[in-house]
């Protein structure tokens, strides 16, 4: 870790170069700050109060580090042949070419101003951007397992990542030694090793820091989180379709589900303002979205507690099946399964098609406009694709054999059919459950222990969110059963309707 001085001392040639940029601002009240206790690195803190809609800081457009104002488009101009693509530019114009999208170009760039050295006129800026990341991408596998059930293990995308530098970063670098590597250059030449390192390196900074360019939209965050809504790794950006761009100054500003500050992007610059009177001490925050744990920790390296209220869990729809299948009960043969499988596959929505798992979380009512969380966030509802899906299941079986009772009940009565349906679901909510190797119980305790820290406490905090989220799930499914037996005419079998003849 580097020394306190040192990093003040970058700090502070950052703030001094950033305040030299014409047309930049930067607010007495505020300073950078170290947070490195906090696990947090660098983070903006107001040294007094500040009052709303103040404008904390300017960054000016041609400050941002991106394709029109890197030199590499000057040197490389096939690479952002305007022709045929509708990427925009920092500033609005269209930019990016058919083999590269945002993402890699940023890559690119950053590795080329990287290896510029002093000649980079964004050094002081590139000094002091992370060169190590606790996404879990740079997990170790020891590190990973401690996710256990988690589909965010699936959603890492390290090979994808690889295999895109690969195609689309080394071979443009090794075509083009004298623009990455030039006689003048402060960097030795990198091998392939070493450049692998630095792409995923850069790509990490940028799932982290950089800012989607695109005119903001009424629900989207400050604009920083350069990855698409389902993102897998950083390799695909909503097709490579948006300009991406490092902003200095508005990404030394950390984030919280509850946040204070909020980017607006402007023709000529963007401005971070405050939404509330930001008090002396507090740190500034900027907002990355209603994200869940997993995605916070996938993207950005960090959890928080007031990001739990996004957490989201997948429910694979084999646990679902399985259960019904226990329903149907011996009387239907392997090949016969098979044959409801891929029937279920041809009935299922043209559009949705049939889905593996479903993804559960809670409605949560979204931050106010100064940034405050208002509301409790609840679990009330099942996706209704998942009830769609059971459903064409249940007809899949009926006419593959037509005479399985338990099917044709269901088919003919909704009350019926409801109870099945969160039976079965009850059911694969225990097992999705099961399938973590420690409980939720165990997990509280565990995250109680000071001992447990850094990656690990994070891997429990997610998976310890999935299981708590399964929970509520599972009780939301028993009050729903309550209510479908008590109204079921002569409903005999569930405990509601015991209660209710008593
Ligand atoms: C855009 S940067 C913010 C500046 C960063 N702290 C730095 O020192 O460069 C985003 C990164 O900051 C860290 N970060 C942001 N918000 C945080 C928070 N609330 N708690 C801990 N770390 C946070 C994470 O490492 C994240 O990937």
């Amino acid at each position: 870790m580097e020394t306190n001085s040192d990093f003040n001392e970058s700090s502070q040639r950052f703030v001094d170069w950033f305040q030299s940029l014409p047309g930049a601002t930067f607010h007495n009240d505020i300073e950078i700050r170290d947070l490195r206790q906090q696990n947090a690195g660098r983070g903006i803190v107001a040294k007094a109060d500040i009052p709303p809609d103040t404008v904390l800081f300017t960054i000016p457009r041609n400050a941002i580090i991106c394709a029109s104002t890197s030199a590499l488009k000057s040197q490389l101009p096939h690479l952002f042949d305007l022709e045929n693509d509708d990427a925009e530019s920092c500033d609005g114009d269209e930019a990016s070419s058919k083999s590269q999208d945002s993402w890699t170009l940023l890559i690119l760039i950053m590795i080329y101003e990287f290896l510029q050295g002093p000649a980079s006129r964004w050094k002081p800026y590139l000094d002091i951007l992370p060169s190590t990341f606790d996404t879990p991408m740079f997990w170790s596998d020891t590190e990973l397992s401690e996710l256990q059930a988690s589909a965010l293990i699936h959603r890492i995308g390290k090979d994808s990542a690889d295999q895109m530098i690969r195609s689309k970063i080394l071979p443009i670098i090794h075509d083009h030694p004298h623009i990455f590597f030039p006689a003048n250059s402060p960097s030795p030449k990198l091998d392939d090793t070493q450049l692998l390192a630095l792409a995923h390196r850069m790509g990490s900074t940028i799932m982290a820091y950089a800012f989607d360019l695109e005119p903001e939209t009424d629900d989207s965050a400050s604009g920083l989180g350069a990855d698409g809504e389902e993102g897998d790794g950083w390799v695909e950006d909503r097709e490579g379709k948006t300009m991406l761009g490092m902003v200095p100054m508005a990404d030394m500003l950390n984030a919280d589900a509850e946040f204070n500050a909020h980017i607006a992007h402007h023709e000529d610059c963007l401005t971070a303002t405050a939404l509330r009177t930001i008090h002396a001490g507090e740190e500034i925050l900027n907002y990355y979205g209603s994200l869940s744990s997993a995605e916070l920790l996938r993207r950005y390296g960090y959890v928080t507690a007031k990001h739990a209220r996004y957490d989201a869990v997948e429910l694979a729809w084999e646990l679902v099946e399985k259960r019904l299948k226990e329903r149907v009960g011996g009387g239907m043969r392997r090949e016969e399964w098979e044959r409801v499988t891929q029937l279920v596959e041809s009935l299922s929505d043209e559009d949705e098609g049939f889905e593996k798992s479903f993804v559960l979380e809670r409605s949560s009512p979204d931050p106010d406009s100064t940034g405050r969380l208002v509301g409790e966030a609840v679990f009330d509802g099942l996706p209704d694709e998942l009830e769609k899906q059971f459903k064409t299941f249940l007809k899949a079986v009926k006419n593959i054999k037509p005479d399985v009772e338990v099917v044709v009940r269901a088919l003919s009565d909704r009350d019926i059919r409801k109870e099945l349906y969160l039976e079965c679901v009850r059911g694969a909510l225990q097992d999705q459950e099961g399938q973590y190797q420690t409980s939720l119980e165990e997990d509280e305790r565990l995250l109680g222990e000071r001992q447990v820290t850094g990656r690990k406490r994070m891997a429990v905090w997610v998976r310890r969110g999935e299981k708590q989220l399964l929970r509520e799930a599972k009780a939301w499914v028993d009050r729903e059963l309550a209510e479908v037996r008590n109204r079921r005419p002569g409903g005999d079998d569930g405990p509601a309707a015991k209660r209710r003849r008593v």
